[in-house]
């Protein structure tokens, strides 16, 4: 590690932390952060040779793996026409209409250059069209970190202790109604109160940023029925689990129509990219067609829209790939937990399709905020770093899913649990 400890050391100087985004710190886990410079299929590897098995795959993007040839062709075959024009090329609208059949619950899309952007425009846009100020958003839920969002936020605000951000207005800061994952009748309560004021529901459908939460039955439901009797817009912010619990995201793993989705991630290939749509009612408010004003100098970026189109193509293309991603993710996550019983290490798992998350704790369990942030942080540092040191590239952070890739082979599987049963020996 001593390259990434010098590089760490180096980067400090000029840039906050050493780091471009916080989670990456390790501030959550201790030590060093990881310093890479290739991605191979199931592997990283970093500036010292170190191998790691990744699971966390640029923190979702990374489903088919690193440098799948499909995508890096992709970008390939377009980048000697140039990197962007700021103006209308062809592949945006085959990208709209490929998202458009793969999500029949948008009938209407904008592409954007982040999750951040594409949540913070469609509140903007809930609210256009609503004429409302409020909005409801849940406890440990993350949505990038625009300022109504960044709220009682999870992610890497959770990690570092600051789930409300200095910096947020307390006049915006009071439209954001934040309420308890999981807790439908906490919902119609506060509707009850002030529901004719709420413009809209903004939920990941799978808890991705408080470690992985999954939705209780009837919690997603709720929320449509709740929004549709107070006449609010249901968001479902599928930056993490769109393409990867299922094809059609988690709207279609669970069946529920959003009014509004957001996208990122996957539907970059791994470039920086966003998008929301939904309902074309509701898209029509957005400039020029309507008066709610969003835009975007490199949105629709050439490079961005063939990356993420040459991995919808081979999402779609590849048959039982979800199915294959969910067996991996229980394999993966059944046998860290057979380990952890062998060990007596209070443990267990959550998994949702590709998704998953690793929970020290007694309970069984874990599907509440409450229930998160009560298990044993020390523990999953301690984890973490004997994790790392065996080859294995953990979410560097209690509060972060874990990933699985389809580049991931039963074997590496089967190394890491191995590797987990080593450590787990060794926490006190
Ligand atoms: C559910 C969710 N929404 C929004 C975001 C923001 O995306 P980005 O980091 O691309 O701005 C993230 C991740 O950061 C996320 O996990
Ligand atoms: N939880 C975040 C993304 O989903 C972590 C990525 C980041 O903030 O750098």
């Amino acid at each position: 590690m001593s390259r990434s400890e010098d590089l760490f050391k180096a980067a400090q100087t000029h840039i906050p932390g050493g780091v471009n985004s916080p989670v990456r710190a390790f501030k959550g886990v201790g030590g060093t952060p990881v310093f890479f410079k290739k991605g191979e299929g199931a592997y990283l590897f970093d500036e010292d040779d170190n191998q790691y098995i990744d699971y966390v795959g640029s923190w979702g993007p990374m489903i088919l793996g690193h440098a799948h040839p499909d995508v890096i062709n992709a970008v390939r075959d377009v980048l000697d026409n140039g990197l962007g024009f700021g103006a209308p090329t062809a592949i945006e609208t085959v990208m709209a209409d490929k998202v458009c059949e793969i999500m029949p619950s948008i009938e209407m899309v904008r592409m954007v250059s982040s999750g951040t952007e594409a949540t913070m425009s469609a509140i903007r846009l809930a609210r256009g069209y609503t004429g409302r100020d409020k909005i409801v958003k849940f406890e440990g839920c993350y949505h990038g970190h625009s300022d109504s969002l960044l709220v009682k936020a999870g992610s890497g605000a959770l990690t570092l202790g600051e789930p409300n951000s200095p910096g947020v207005p307390a006049s915006l800061a009071e439209h954001t109604i934040t309420l308890t994952f999981n807790d439908i009748d906490n919902v119609r309560q506060a509707f009850a109160e002030v529901g004719d004021q709420v413009a809209c529901i903004i939920v990941e459908p799978v808890a991705g940023n408080m470690n992985c939460i999954p939705p209780k039955e009837g919690f997603l439901e709720g929320l449509r029925e709740v929004c549709d009797e107070y006449g609010s817009v249901l968001i479902f912010d599928e930056v993490m689990t769109g393409f990867r619990v299922a094809l059609g995201g988690a709207q279609a793993y669970y069946d529920i129509k959003p009014d509004l989705t957001t996208l990122g991630k996957v539907i970059g290939g791994g470039l920086p990219v966003g998008a929301f749509g939904g309902k074309r009612e509701i898209m029509e408010h957005i400039a020029p067609l309507g008066p709610v004003y969003q835009a975007g100098t490199l949105s629709g970026n050439p490079l961005s829209m063939s990356a993420g189109l040459a991995m919808l193509n081979a999402l779609q293309q590849t048959s039982g790939i979800h199915e294959q991603l969910a067996a991996k993710t229980e394999l993966l996550t059944q046998g860290l937990e057979s380990q952890a019983l062998l060990h007596n290490t209070p443990f267990t798992t959550s998994a949702v399709g590709g998704m998953f998350g690793l929970f020290f704790t007694e309970q069984t369990e874990v599907n509440s905020y409450a229930a998160a942030t009560a298990c044993d942080t020390e523990r999953f540092a301690a984890f973490f770093q004997g994790m790392l040191k065996e080859g294995v590239y953990l979410a560097p952070s209690a509060y972060e899913a874990g990933f699985m890739s389809a580049a991931i082979s039963a074997a590496d599987i089967e190394k890491t649990i191995e590797a987990a049963g080593r450590v787990f020996a060794t926490l006190k």
